[in-house]
């Protein structure tokens, strides 16, 4: 096969706990991640030239050396040249429709369709864990994008338990059009404020002790969506909201909208609410609509999915990804 077509699932969080330092200067975390089917959809095409390229239809995505796609692309060529004599280069093409620098994971997708695809049209024959080994070195998030579905991640996010699947779940999405926030900057700014209560590296009774996942493992474990719904949790709101009080509005607007439960995903700025059937998250949708009666706001409405990626090979389409409402 010269060419594949891939969906691309974004992610959301539904628990995130920052722990402490860690000795490679990322967090250690407690996470509870969920792919949702909102989606890029990747191209690969089989190239003769020894060159990969990069064509993006977003205007804040780079097509070059620095999109997590194109890198993605570049690990395996340098990790099996012979591949790369014998089949060629790759051109990739990315729709996107998740928002960018969103806290949705849209750039590590895009990174583990380029690994799962490639690894077709290379016919390297790597294993799951060998692909998120490998996604591990690009981002944190990217072992779980190829995964997908509802886990448990620790370590700095790579470490990965599978959690049952939480079918029947909608989700509405909201983001300002024009508001990112940089990951880097939203665990920076966390290590600046609260760094005198993290858990020293060594100290894993502390570490142990900090924990407060259970409670939310259990209720998934249990598939008891409203205690999903009020067991959401995630500490970066705790720098996030009060420099960015139109997300804090948005989250107040959310909370009074009648949905399952609300929060922050990843960095943000994206908000979600959790809603028991689409035609709820819908209504939940119109509620904060006329709540804040902005231009410049975003909304999609999604299920969870358990899946991170979908496979088609050229010719073998389905129904396109969600869009924005
Ligand atoms: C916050 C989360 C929550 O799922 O997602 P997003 O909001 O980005 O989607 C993730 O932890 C983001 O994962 P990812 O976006 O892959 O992060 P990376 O590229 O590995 O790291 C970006 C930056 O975040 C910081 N970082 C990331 C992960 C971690 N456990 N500790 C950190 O301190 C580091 O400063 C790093 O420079
Ligand atoms: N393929 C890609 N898709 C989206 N963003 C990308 C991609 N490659 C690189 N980036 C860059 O990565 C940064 C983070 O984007 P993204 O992964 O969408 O957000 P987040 O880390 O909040 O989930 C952006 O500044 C963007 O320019």
């Amino acid at each position: 096969m010269r060419s594949y077509s891939l969906l691309a699932s974004a992610k959301i969080n539904l628990y995130l706990e920052i722990i402490g330092d860690r000795p490679d200067g990322y967090h250690e975390l407690a996470m509870v991640l969920q792919s949702i089917d909102l989606a890029d959809r990747i191209n690969l095409r089989a190239i003769g030239t020894d060159t990969i390229r990069v064509r993006c239809d977003h205007p804040q995505v780079p097509p070059d050396k620095n999109n997590l796609a194109y890198r993605a692309a570049d690990l395996l060529a340098k990790q099996f040249p012979d591949a790369l004599a014998k089949y060629g280069g790759v051109e990739i093409a990315i729709h996107k429709q998740i928002p960018v620098a969103a806290g949705l994971a849209g750039g590590s997708a895009n990174a583990a369709a380029v690994l799962v695809g490639m690894d077709l049209l290379w016919q390297l024959g790597l294993t799951q864990s060998e692909l998120q080994e490998l996604g591990g070195t690009l981002g944190s998030d990217v072992p779980f994008c190829i995964a997908g579905g509802t886990a448990l991640a620790t370590g700095r996010g790579d470490k990965l338990s599978p959690l049952p699947d939480l079918g029947g779940f909608s989700v509405v999405l909201a983001k300002y059009r024009n508001l990112s926030i940089s990951t880097a900057w939203a665990y920076q700014t966390y290590r600046q404020q609260f760094s005198s209560s993290y858990c020293a590296a060594e100290d894993l009774e502390c570490r142990r002790q900090r924990l407060h996942s259970g409670p939310m493992v259990g209720a998934i474990a249990q598939k008891d969506r409203s205690k999903i719904g009020q067991l959401l949790h995630n500490d970066l709101e705790k720098v996030a909201l009060p420099v960015y009080p139109q997300v804090l509005q948005l989250r107040e607007a959310f909370e009074s909208a009648g949905a399952l439960g609300t929060m922050m995903s990843g960095s943000g700025p994206t908000v979600f609410a959790l809603a028991e059937s689409s035609q709820q998250a819908q209504q939940v949708m119109e509620r904060v609509k006329s709540a804040i009666a902005s231009p410049d706001l975003d909304f999609w409405v999604a299920e969870f999915s358990n899946t991170g990626i979908q496979i088609f090979s050229e010719g073998n389409e389905t129904k396109p990804p969600i869009s924005r409402v």
